[in-house]
């Protein structure tokens, strides 16, 4: 059983089409629990079903907490006068989830240090509380292509380094069709910044379609089983100017 917490360096950077397309490649035992849900009304389809959409009907989701505007969860849950999620609830959640699941996904919203509750507790205390609870885990974080990169991955690798949380590695979670010179060097130098491995990138429009094809583009985007090295270069290759890439 593993436990991935799926953290971005921001907000809209691609955790929910890496966590599909983690999902997609876990087999058939998986789930994704999206803990704070928020900008979607009641009866929504939110991140958890956007994962469904993708990588398919056999995983398994779950959500906590969901809040109607499109704010930090504790911010959201202050104007709503909802209740907040604390990192117990979410820990004994994830165990639930741990126990009946070969792979369990939880993506956070935004990047690390969005606040869920009154003492500004949110993912790193959602994955240590689990840790207290006997299940490992460990963290993937998604990083943006372009230039600003190394300084925001360096910023969030750190944080989750201070607070003693291991790092699976890092995905760039949309790699622009026409790649400037900065991302294509972010190739080479996110591993660098990161002092994590570079464990794939997701295409641009890998989120068109689900099923079999976005498979496709999971297989061929991330490494596999998400351990070992991803040949960046091969893939840089394959998204050159002018070359016709295969996911
Ligand atoms: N590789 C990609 N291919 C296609 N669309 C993408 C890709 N990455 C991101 N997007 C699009 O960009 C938007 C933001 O992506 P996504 O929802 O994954 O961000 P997020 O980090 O999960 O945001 P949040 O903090 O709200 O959870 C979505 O509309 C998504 O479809
Ligand atoms: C609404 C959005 N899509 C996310 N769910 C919430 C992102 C909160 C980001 C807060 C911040 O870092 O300023
Ligand atoms: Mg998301």
């Amino acid at each position: 059983m593993s436990v991935l917490f799926i953290t971005g360096t921001g907000t809209e950077v691609g955790k929910t089409v890496v966590t599909a397309a983690v999902a997609a490649l876990a087999g058939p035992s998986v789930a994704v629990l999206k803990p704070g849900q928020t900008g979607v009304a009641v009866g929504e389809p939110g991140d958890a079903a956007e994962v469904v959409r993708l990588a398919g009907p056999h995983v398994a989701t779950a959500e906590l907490a969901r809040y109607p505007e499109p704010l930090a969860p504790d911010t959201a849950a202050r104007r709503s006068g909802l209740p907040t999620l604390g990192p117990d609830a979410v820990a004994k959640a994830v165990a639930g989830l741990a126990a009946e699941h070969a792979t369990v996904l939880v993506e956070g919203a935004g990047g690390l240090l969005v606040r869920y509750d009154e003492q500004g507790r949110g993912l790193a205390e959602m994955a240590a509380a689990t840790l207290a609870l006997g299940v490992d885990v460990e963290f993937l974080v998604v990083v943006a292509a372009g230039l600003g990169t190394l300084n925001s991955t360096a910023l969030t690798l750190e944080a989750l380094r201070a607070r003693g949380l291991r790092t699976r590695g890092v995905v760039i979670g949309s790699w622009p069709e026409d790649a400037d010179l900065a991302a294509r060097c972010n190739l080479a130098d996110l591993p660098a910044a990161a002092e994590v491995p570079l464990l794939g990138a997701l295409p641009a429009g890998s989120a068109a379609e689900g099923g079999a094809p976005f498979h496709a583009v999971a297989r061929a985007s991330l490494a596999p089983a998400l351990g070992g090295a991803w040949d960046a270069a091969a893939f840089a290759a394959r998204h050159a100017p002018g070359a016709h890439p295969v996911g």
